[in-house]
């Protein structure tokens, strides 16, 4: 299907577009490699959060713009802005200090879409967790470089970036990522488990557009289910609470809850009878 990109809104930090049940939305600092501060991070929570609640989206793509106007760099994300960097998390206008990507990362890994992380140049550090919570991840083959350097300016991200890693990526792989702080290709992350696919750079956005579609043509309460299935071993009650959440959904739309419902409203003993007892 053609690519219609269209604004949703306009944001200082970010881009946001959609085009055929496809949400962009994309880092816009690509001056300092798409680093993230307290505006970013809300404007990105913003722009995923409508994604979220419209029904006519059923894929995000997370992305950036680029290259940088310094120096012609790609980048998608080169984590929290050092610059905006406090004593207790990133300083935003109003003064307060915070640690809000994480907020970020929740949605993506809680919503019932999938999020395909497009990765056209540098990943590190929080960028590097970002694109680990994302569903999918594809890179651009020539520019994509990845690389963790919590551990060079003291921060840590122990919940997705690192832990959600190691099951990615394998133990010895996710500490050497992390313990050594070393740069990979597009190809070195594919053959690690981290990367989907690596992509010539000029096709990386319409091959992510055209993935988005194929997914688009599946079933969404698969997909959906699918995507909270595997998440819910990892995510411990949350994983369970999102996964009987939709269970209970689905189950809303039987004979049998419109019965209890109606017996209830009429004032009277819910008659199950005939729904009987089958086995699974
Ligand atoms: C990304 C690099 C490896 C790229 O290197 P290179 O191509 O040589 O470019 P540079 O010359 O270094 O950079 C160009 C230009 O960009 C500026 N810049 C780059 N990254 C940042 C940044 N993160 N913050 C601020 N500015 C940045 C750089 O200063 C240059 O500017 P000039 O004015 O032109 O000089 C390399 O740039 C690099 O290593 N960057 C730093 C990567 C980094 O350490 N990021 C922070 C990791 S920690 C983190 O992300 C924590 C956030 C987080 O997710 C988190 C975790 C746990 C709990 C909570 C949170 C949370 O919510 O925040």
């Amino acid at each position: 299907m053609a690519i219609e990109w269209k604004t949703v809104k306009e944001f200082d930090d970010i881009t946001y577009k959609k085009s055929n049940g496809v949400a962009r939305i994309a880092f816009n600092r690509p001056d300092v490699r798409n680093a993230f501060r307290p505006k970013t991070t809300s404007e990105l929570y913003d722009a995923m959060y409508d994604a979220y609640e419209d029904a006519s989206i059923g894929v995000v793509l997370l992305s950036a713009e680029g290259p940088s106007s310094k120096d012609g760099i790609y980048s998608f994300c080169s984590g929290g802005d050092q610059k905006a960097r406090g004593e207790k998390g990133y300083v935003g206008e109003d003064g307060r200090h915070r640690l809000n990507i994480l907020e970020v990362q929740r949605l993506i890994r809680f919503m019932p879409k999938v999020v395909i992380a497009v990765v056209p140049g540098w990943a590190v550090g929080g960028g590097h967790s970002l694109h680990v919570v994302c569903d999918l991840t594809l890179a651009s083959k020539e520019h994509a470089i990845f690389k963790q350097t919590d551990a060079d300016v003291t921060s840590f991200d122990g919940g997705y970036g690192s832990a959600y890693l190691a099951k990615m990526v394998g133990q010895k792989k996710a500490r050497e990522i992390f313990f050594l702080g070393r740069n990979y290709s597009a190809q070195e992350a594919f053959d690690m488990g981290m990367v989907n696919a690596v992509i010539p750079h000029d096709e990386l956005e319409s091959t992510a557009y055209d993935w988005a579609q194929e997914i688009l043509a599946k079933s969404p309460t698969s997909i959906k289910m699918l995507k909270f299935a595997m998440n819910l071993t990892d995510d411990g009650m949350v994983g369970q609470q999102i996964f009987a959440g939709e269970a209970t959904r689905l189950a809303y739309g039987t004979d049998e809850a419109k019965e209890g419902r109606n017996a209830f409203l009429e004032k009277r003993k819910p008659d199950f009878g005939d729904i009987g007892w089958a086995p699974c």
